[in-house]
């Protein structure tokens, strides 16, 4: 039984103010939800001290949004795996949508950032999926072998047990668009074949499958009801504590049944 993961990405929102609010209202009002699912909120680099001080003695874990290929040195602008560990970050997003297509983060760079990652013993939610382009293309199976054995490349079954993946249509990130319930089971059935493939069945059927793209207090639970959905990555939805409770609620309810 693979435990629901639940996180909030607040992509370019929330500076440490704001944070602080948030998380102060989210362990008011928590209670036993995190008995029943894992859930981390990925902040923006400049508020996670305030989110690893306010967290520290509650079952809630951070995530960065992203992390360098580099080690320290003349990198202007780039943080390295180092500087998380030293904040106690325990979880890194790698290869969101919006990291590929606006930063122009190839598989290849993906696969050098997943390798710092687990050379430090971080855990990485990596992200993949498809363009609307691609699906209408018939390319869904080609894009998410490629992203995975691209992406994954050369890391261990130790590794990938380590890591969560979460799979992301672009076409469902912040358009209200949410994938069926049947299609995102597709897909993550999809990926676990996949996974089979390159590290065994074991690590396949044991590794955690997020869904992101438009997942809402309303439609949290038929996702996570899928039989290889294992949690959510939220974004619009994650920025309020009431919403990102119900979607806590909804979907680590369903995924126990
Ligand atoms: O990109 C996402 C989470 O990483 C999904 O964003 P939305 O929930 O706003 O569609």
């Amino acid at each position: 039984m693979r435990k629901p993961i639940i996180a909030a990405n607040w992509k370019m929102n929330k500076g440490p103010a704001e944070t602080e609010d948030f998380l102060k209202g989210l362990i008011s009002k928590i209670g036993k939800a995190t008995d029943k699912c894992d859930v981390v909120i990925a902040p923006p680099f400049v508020s996670l001290p305030t989110a690893t001080k306010l967290l520290a003695s509650h079952d809630v874990s951070v995530a960065a949004q992203n992390v360098s290929q580099y080690d320290a040195g003349a990198y202007t602008g780039e943080i390295n795996v180092m500087m998380l560990k030293e904040l106690y970050v325990p979880y890194v997003i790698i290869g969101h949508s919006e990291r590929r297509a606006i930063f122009g983060e190839t598989d290849e760079v993906l696969n050098a950032k997943m390798h710092k990652v687990r050379e430090t013993n971080l855990k990485a939610i990596f992200c993949i999926g498809e363009t609307l382009e691609e699906r209408e293309a018939g390319q869904l199976d080609e894009v998410l072998r490629r992203q995975l054995t691209e992406g994954l490349k050369g890391l261990s079954e130790k590794d990938v047990l380590e890591t969560v993946l979460a799979y992301e249509p672009v076409w469902a990130i912040g358009t209200g668009v949410t994938a069926s319930p049947e299609q995102a089971q597709e897909a993550h059935a999809k990926v676990r074949v996949i996974l089979a493939e390159s590290f065994g069945g074991e690590v396949a059927d044991k590794v955690r499958i997020q869904y992101g793209g438009s997942v809402k207090p309303d439609n949290a639970a038929e996702l996570l009801a899928q039989p290889d959905i294992d949690g959510a990555l939220v974004g619009g939805a994650s920025m309020e504590v009431g919403s990102f409770l119900q979607i806590i609620e909804n979907g680590s309810s369903a995924a126990a049944q």
